[in-house]
């Protein structure tokens, strides 16, 4: 089975990659992704200057996943701009994902002007949806904030822009962020992110799993998984052609990658399961999409990607 993906006018050895905010906060982290079997990576998601973000714990490993509220720790962008254009000067890695997440719609457009005015070759990721900075809600689920938002963005910025979308769960609620996405030209959308503001309780200790926001912080790994192939799929269905799609959450396995494929996702990124396995587990989910594509009879992603089948 040939892995070989391709998103816009780039390809990549397979379709899969991390989940920004995870293995990607220092330069050794994001070289260590190149070295493994991913096909290229996310930073982790920037603001203008170093954050250290919330008091720890702010992440546990669970059975059925992970919770986070890790708060936006991050050196600053330059730091992560620094890291890709250094990096793209070298022919053998592939085109990379620089993500910005700021805590004002100023600070956003401040940073996209930035990278705009720089040689940045790759694809910037706005992130809309980060759940966890205390007293910030989610642009993404105020559509008047996200549309000004992208219009503010698109007058400044001309290369390739894609938005990090926090999960929806109303079928209207597709309708009208995909009617709002439609209206500009965005690389892709990469959703989801982390099901926020879930509260883990440990039943020994009557004690919740982290520290910050009183225990509450976002969701990832298999308690998502429905969630994001369905946010993938019902994307897919609405918006135009020309918007790829990445797809995030609750990939454990090959069958995962295959699933988030088969709804439409063009790449598909690993958070929690990267944070538990290192980036070996490129290895493995290449390994294991790759079985199920020989089993099937496809010997490309073309060949199943959005053919989900309805009853
Ligand atoms: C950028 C902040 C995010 C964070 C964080 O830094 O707390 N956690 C997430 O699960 N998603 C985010 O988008």
């Amino acid at each position: 089975a040939d892995l070989t993906a391709s998103f816009h006018d780039h390809t990549f050895q397979t379709p899969l990659m991390n989940a920004s905010g995870v293995y990607c906060y220092t330069t050794e982290e994001l070289d260590n992704l190149l070295a493994s079997k991913a096909g290229t990576l996310v930073t982790k998601s920037a603001t203008i200057n170093y954050r250290a973000g919330n008091p720890e714990p702010r992440y546990r490993n669970l059975a059925l996943g992970s919770i986070n509220s890790m708060g936006l720790p991050n050196e600053g962008l330059a730091y992560y701009l620094d890291y890709v254009l250094k990096k793209q000067a070298d022919p053998t890695v592939p085109t990379l994902f620089l993500s910005v997440a700021g805590i004002s719609m100023a600070e956003d457009l401040d940073m996209l002007s930035t990278i705009d005015q720089s040689d940045f070759n790759g694809l910037t990721e706005l992130n809309l949806s980060c759940p966890n900075v205390p007293g910030k809600p989610q642009v993404a689920y105020d559509f008047e904030a996200t549309e000004k938002m992208l219009a503010a963005a698109f007058e400044r910025f001309h290369k390739p822009l894609g938005v990090k979308l926090p999960p929806y769960f109303d079928l209207t609620q597709f309708d009208i962020v995909a009617q709002i996405l439609n209206q500009y030209p965005l690389a892709y959308i990469n959703t989801i992110n982390s099901i926020g503001n879930g509260l883990y309780i440990d039943v020994d200790s009557e004690t919740v799993a982290i520290k910050p926001k009183g225990g509450f912080g976002g969701l990832g790994g298999a308690y998502v998984l429905p969630t994001a192939l369905a946010n993938v799929h019902a994307f897919r269905q609405r918006l135009n052609p020309e918007i790829a799609i990445i797809g995030t959450g609750g990939i454990e396995n090959g069958a995962d990658v295959f699933a988030h494929l088969l709804a439409g996702a063009d790449l598909v990124q690993v958070g929690t399961q990267l944070m538990k396995d290192g980036p070996d587990v490129f290895t493995r989910l290449a390994a294991e999409l790759a079985d199920i594509m020989n089993a099937k009879g496809y010997h490309k992603l073309a060949d199943f990607k959005g053919k989900l089948k309805t009853l």
